[in-house]
C-alpha cells in the first residue's frame, strides 16, 4: 500500500502539497479528487519518485520508491506526462522497460492484450491517438505486474468504451487485492469506480473516506412527494416540525428519510403516488466541498447551468 505522512512539495514561495498524509489501501480504488492545480499530479509524481517530497514522506510498500530494486514490479504508474519516444514502436518501449526491470518478454504480450493495442503494437507511437497512448501508458503501468497501481487521469482522451474498460479494470485490479489510486475529472465516472475519496484543494486534504460517507456528509438530499392532496400533506409535515417545499405539484421534505415520510402519511390517510429518496451527485458534494478551493475560475459572464439532481444510487 501507499503510505503518505506529512507529504510536503513546495516550489518558490508556493506550498503545492501541503502536509498530506493518507493511506492507500490495499484491495479498494481508492478516487484522488480536486480542482485544477490542487495538487494531485504532483503528490502522484512523489509516489513514484518523479519528484523528491520538500518536508514528509511517502512510502510504497513500506519503502520509498528510491530504494526499490525493480520499481515496475513494486508500484505501476500512468502519469500525465508520458515520456514516450514517438520513433519506437508500442512493443519496442514495452520491452525496454522490461528488460530494464527484469520483467519476462512474455509478459509484453500479456499486456498487449491486456490493453487492447496487439493490432497495432509494431505501429510507431508517434502515431497514437491519445486514446491509444493512453492503454499504452496503462500497458506500461501494468508491466511488472505491481501490487501497487497509479492512474492520473486515466480515462482521458478515451471513448466511452475505453472509459467503461478503464472503469472495470480498475475494478478487477482492486478485486485482485491490489492497491489502486486513480484521479479523475469524471465525477459520474468516480461514483461508480471508487471505493473510497481523497479530496484535495489548494494542496490539504479536504476529506479522506469512504465514497458513501462522502456523500451523505457533504450532498444534500430530500424526500420528493406527490400526492393528490399537496395542501393537507404539507400541513400535516410541517405540523410534524419538518421542512417542507411545494415546488409544482411536488413536495420536497427534508430532515427525514423517504420511510418516516411514509408512514406519516399512510397514518393520516393521505394516498401518495411517489415517494423518493433524491440525493445530490458526487459532483454537487464536490462542488460544494472544493468551493473556497478553486485557484482558476472562469469569468463572470460564464453561463450558468444548474445542476440536474437526480436521483443518485451509490454503490
Ligand atoms: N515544476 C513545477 N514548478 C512550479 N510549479 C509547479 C510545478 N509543477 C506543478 N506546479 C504547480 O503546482 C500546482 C499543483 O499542480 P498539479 O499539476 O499537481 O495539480 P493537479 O491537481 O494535478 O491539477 P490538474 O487537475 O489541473 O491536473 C499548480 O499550481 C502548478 O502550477
Amino acid at each position: 500500500m501507499i503510505v503518505a505522512r506529512g507529504l510536503t512539495k513546495t516550489y518558490g514561495e508556493k506550498t503545492v502539497v501541503d502536509a498530506l498524509s493518507f493511506t492507500v489501501e490495499p484491495g479498494r480504488v481508492t478516487g484522488f479528487l480536486g480542482p485544477n492545480g490542487a495538487g494531485k499530479s504532483t503528490t502522484m509524481r512523489m509516489v513514484v519518485g518523479l519528484d523528491r517530497p520538500t518536508a514528509g514522506s511517502v512510502t510504497v510498500n513500506g519503502r520509498s520508491y528510491a530504494d526499490s530494486p525493480a520499481p515496475l514490479r513494486e508500484v505501476g504508474a500512468l502519469l500525465e506526462a508520458r515520456a514516450l519516444h514517438p520513433g519506437r514502436t508500442a512493443r519496442n518501449h514495452l520491452r525496454w522497460l522490461a528488460a530494464s526491470n527484469g520483467i519476462p518478454r512474455t509478459r509484453i504480450d500479456e499486456v498487449l492484450d491486456l490493453v487492447g493495442l496487439e493490432s497495432v503494437a509494431d505501429q510507431r507511437v508517434g502515431r497514437f491517438s491519445l486514446g491509444m497512448g493512453q492503454r499504452l501508458g496503462i500497458a506500461v503501468a501494468l508491466l511488472g505486474d505491481p501490487p501497487v497501481v497509479v492512474l492520473d487521469e486515466p480515462v482521458n482522451g478515451l471513448d466511452p468504451e475505453g472509459i467503461r474498460w478503464v472503469r472495470n479494470l480498475a475494478r478487477e485490479l482492486a478485486g485482485q487485492g491490489r492497491a489502486v489510486l486513480v484521479s479523475s475529472h469524471l465525477m459520474s465516472e468516480m461514483a461508480v469506480t471508487a471505493d473510497h475519496l481523497l479530496v484535495i484543494g489548494r494542496g490539504r486534504m479536504l476529506a479522506d473516506c469512504s465514497m458513501g460517507r462522502f456523500i451523505a456528509d457533504h450532498a444534500a438530499s430530500h424526500v420528493r412527494v406527490r400526492t393528490p392532496r399537496t395542501a393537507d400533506a404539507e400541513a400535516l409535515l410541517r405540523s410534524r416540525g419538518l421542512d417542507v417545499d411545494v415546488h409544482g405539484g411536488e413536495l420536497r421534505v427534508q430532515g427525514v428519510d423517504a420511510a418516516g415520510v411514509g408512514d406519516l402519511l399512510g397514518d393520516a390517510g393521505l394516498r401518495v403516488h411517489e415517494l423518493t429518496l433524491v440525493r445530490s451527485s458526487l459532483e454537487d458534494a464536490f462542488m460544494t466541498l472544493t468551493a473556497d478551493s478553486v485557484e482558476y475560475v472562469a469569468g463572470a459572464h460564464t453561463p450558468t447551468v444548474e445542476p440536474v439532481r437526480e436521483a443518485q444510487a451509490v454503490r
